[in-house]
């Protein structure tokens, strides 16, 4: 076999309550998950030891030795199915990092893939044994429209009606601890038990309007720009809800029409060329994140 490549599509938190925390100071979440058309891209190929190298439009910054959850993911896997072989793994970055759409998170799911493919292992242990790489990692094991419990381990597949969306990020970074710690209450209400069974993204929309990102209070505390960002997203034609994604800065806005969506992206790249700004159509990204060989 030669080379693997595979696709790590943004993590977006359609909602995000915080009903509690844990005596080790996680914090229990009910949130609503969904991915994104866009997102990093990775590739393998078989190699004796493993190594990573990090390039593309959002590579500042990232660190390409250890520390990086691709190559935690893939030391941790080895581990796990007692592989003796390594892999060189390429990340080309797209997402910016830190920024509340689990870049790193999906990045590590994404090598997870690619390396059972490369290293023949099939099932995946899993996804809750992959949590001691980040809250985020379990989730991103499968890339669709999830409600997730747990501090992040208890996955539901849920049915959502497919939401075009802009996703804005304002090129600040707020800290994920930092945002946790800043929110005044830790107890809040979850959604209610069960969803209703959407007939499109409207019906869709409005709920998701009744429903809450409880870190956006906090994260609007320490980067006051999130509050004006979500304003600008609230503003903008066609544009049905504004909120922010994870633990922020980045927010989306959706729309009824992936028309709608670009036309608000065009908008938004003519009057802030600094942003990072995307649009597409929120859902299930299974068949773009499927590894693919190439020769
Ligand atoms: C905000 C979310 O992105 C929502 O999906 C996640 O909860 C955070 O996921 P993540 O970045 O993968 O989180 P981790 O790397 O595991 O944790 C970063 C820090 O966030 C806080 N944290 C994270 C997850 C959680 N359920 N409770 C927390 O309090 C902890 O302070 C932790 O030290
Ligand atoms: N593959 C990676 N891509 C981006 N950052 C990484 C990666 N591996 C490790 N990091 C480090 O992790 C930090 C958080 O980056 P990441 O993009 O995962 O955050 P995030 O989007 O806020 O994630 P989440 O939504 O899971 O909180 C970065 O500051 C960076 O130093």
């Amino acid at each position: 076999m030669s080379r693997i490549e595979g696709f790590a599509p943004a993590k977006i938190n359609l909602t995000l309550h915080v009903t509690g925390q844990r005596a080790d100071g996680y914090h229990l979440l009910d949130s609503l998950v969904t991915f994104a058309p866009v997102g990093d891209r990775l590739s393998v190929a078989p190699a004796d030891e493993l190594s990573l190298g990090v390039t593309g439009p959002e590579a500042a910054g990232v660190p390409e030795d250890g520390s990086n959850l691709v190559l935690r993911a893939a030391r941790l896997l080895a581990e796990k199915q007692d592989i003796r072989r390594g892999a060189r793994i390429t990340l080309e970055k797209c997402l910016p990092a830190a920024s509340g759409i689990g870049g790193g998170s999906s990045d590590a799911a994404a090598a997870l893939r690619l390396l059972a493919r490369l290293w023949g292992l099939d099932p995946l242990p899993p996804p809750q044994s992959f949590a001691p790489l980040g809250a985020d990692v379990p989730m991103c094991l499968a890339p669709v429209p999830q409600r997730v419990g747990g501090i992040g381990e208890e996955l539901r597949p849920v049915t959502l009606p497919p939401l075009p969306a802009l996703l804005v990020n304002p090129r600040i970074e707020v800290a994920t601890p930092a945002v946790f710690r800043a929110l005044a209450s830790k107890t809040n209400p979850p959604m209610p038990d069960s969803l209703p069974a959407f007939a499109g993204a409207g019906e869709c929309i409005d709920w998701l309007a009744a429903q809450r990102n409880d870190l956006q209070a906090p994260a609007i505390a320490l980067a006051p720009v999130i509050a004006e960002l979500l304003a600008r997203l609230g503003a903008l034609p066609g544009c049905r809800l504004a909120r922010m994604s994870g633990s922020g800065a980045t927010c989306f806005a959706l729309f009824e029409t992936p028309v709608a969506a670009e036309a608000a992206a065009e908008r938004f790249r003519a009057t802030y060329p600094g942003w990072w700004i995307a649009s597409g159509t929120l859902g299930d990204q299974t068949q773009k994140a499927q590894p693919a060989s190439r020769a």
